[in-house]
């Protein structure tokens, strides 16, 4: 039975709940049509676990930034949490450990964000676990990636007297960050790509402006972005239609209300970010891959507010900065340098996404050319 002024959603079954109303293998359709029934907050049962999933700009702030502590904890109750035994920061409850870890890792990034280089803390510890063949290659690379990442280690365990700070959390911090920070921004690029060979004219188009603003430079820094409107028009609309991390898991941390109805503490929300990504009269174009999304009149860039790929409020995504200089060096690096084609061969694209914790497209071949140099 739904808890009095509990959001309304769809008759429940016994044990059951409404697991047989919902394709697991992607639920993103059903809440969609879940939605259009019985509004933008509504209740599901998964077995005897009722969830709130909260659909649509409008809803999702308020519950996320406007009653944001309400709103900020992380189920605990899942077998993810058997696994990460509720140590590292993606899935720690709100309190003092999630809170103290989260601002480590927050200050590392941005005292040592202001240059590119510096990100290198958290690449190397990527790239190191994600291809060890470079331990054995005599890179230059190598050194610094060692460095930096004893740079890393040694902060978390010199610099730290906090209770909350041991071994254990290391480790688990080290798998969230390598986690959260490696399948999210390779399968944007992908979807970038993908989209990019076959809308060649907006390819184009960001090639001549890069040409453009980079003219005698040899390297690209993030700060070009200002100087690159319709670039970063184009960065921000692939990451809109990637959808990279279509929902977010949260759990009340007390009694609240959203959009008038009641929610008991320690109640599973699902935030459903695809449905503000892609939610009518919040863009100009919602269901197509259209740049103008993000540019004004004038050619201005413009972000709009429903543009929430990283979330918002306490949980936001910690990464988001290193994001976001990520794919957009990475972006303009590649389309300076080479002109990406869809092989005649490969048929009609299929833009259809592959859904998981983070939505990747289909496999797909791509053609690669050497541009001249510029
Ligand atoms: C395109 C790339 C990325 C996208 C779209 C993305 C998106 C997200 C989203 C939607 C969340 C959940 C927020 C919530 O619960 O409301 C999240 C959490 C998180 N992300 Fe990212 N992320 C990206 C890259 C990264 C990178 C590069 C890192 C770090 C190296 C990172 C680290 C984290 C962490 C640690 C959390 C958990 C924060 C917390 O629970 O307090 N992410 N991300």
């Amino acid at each position: 039975q739904r808890p009095n002024n509990f959001p309304p959603g769809p008759p429940v079954l016994p044990l059951l709940g409404n697991i047989l109303q919902l394709n697991l293998e992607n639920p993103l359709k059903d809440f969609e049509r879940l939605r259009k029934s019985y509004g933008d907050v509504y209740s599901i049962f998964i077995g005897r676990k009722p969830a709130v999933v909260i659909n649509g700009m409008k809803a999702v702030k308020e519950a996320i930034v406007t009653k944001a502590t309400d709103f900020a904890g992380r189920p605990q109750d899942m077998f993810i949490n058997e696994v990460t035994q509720r140590k590292g920061v993606i899935m720690a409850d709100y309190g003092s450990s999630w809170r103290e870890h989260r601002r480590f890792h927050a200050n590392l990034m941005s005292s040592t964000n202001q240059k590119v280089k510096p990100s290198l803390t958290y690449l190397s510890l990527q790239l190191y676990d994600t291809f060890p063949v470079i331990r054995h290659l005599p890179l230059p690379f190598q050194k610094k990636a060692f460095q930096k990442s004893n740079h890393f280690f040694r902060y978390y365990v010199l610099d730290n007297g906090s209770s909350s700070f041991s071994e254990e959390q290391l480790i688990m911090n080290s798998l969230d960050l390598h986690g959260a920070g490696t399948d999210t921004t390779s399968n944007s690029l992908l979807t970038g790509f993908l989209y990019l060979m076959n809308y060649p004219h907006i390819q184009e188009r960001c090639q001549q402006e890069i040409d453009r603003v980079l003219e005698g430079n040899c390297q690209a820094s993030f700060e070009d972005r200002h100087k690159m409107p319709y670039t970063q028009a184009v960065i921000h609309e692939v990451q809109r239609v990637a959808n990279t991390v279509p929902t977010a898991l949260h759990c009340t941390t007390r009694d609240t209300e959203l959009m008038g109805y009641s929610i008991p503490k320690g109640t599973l929300i699902i935030e459903n970010l695809t449905s503000v990504l892609n939610e009518e009269g919040q863009w100009k174009f919602p269901h197509e891959f259209n740049p103008e999304n993000f540019l004004n009149d004038q050619g201005e860039f413009v972000k709009p507010e429903a543009f929430m790929p990283f979330s918002a409020g306490p949980r936001v995504c910690l990464g988001e900065g290193l994001a976001r200089m990520e794919l957009f060096l990475m972006m303009v690096t590649l389309l300076r340098k080479f002109k990406f084609i869809w092989p005649e061969e490969a048929g009609e694209p299929d833009f259809t996404q592959v859904y998981g914790i983070t939505m990747s497209p289909k496999p797909y071949c791509m053609k690669v050319q050497l541009r001249a140099p510029q």
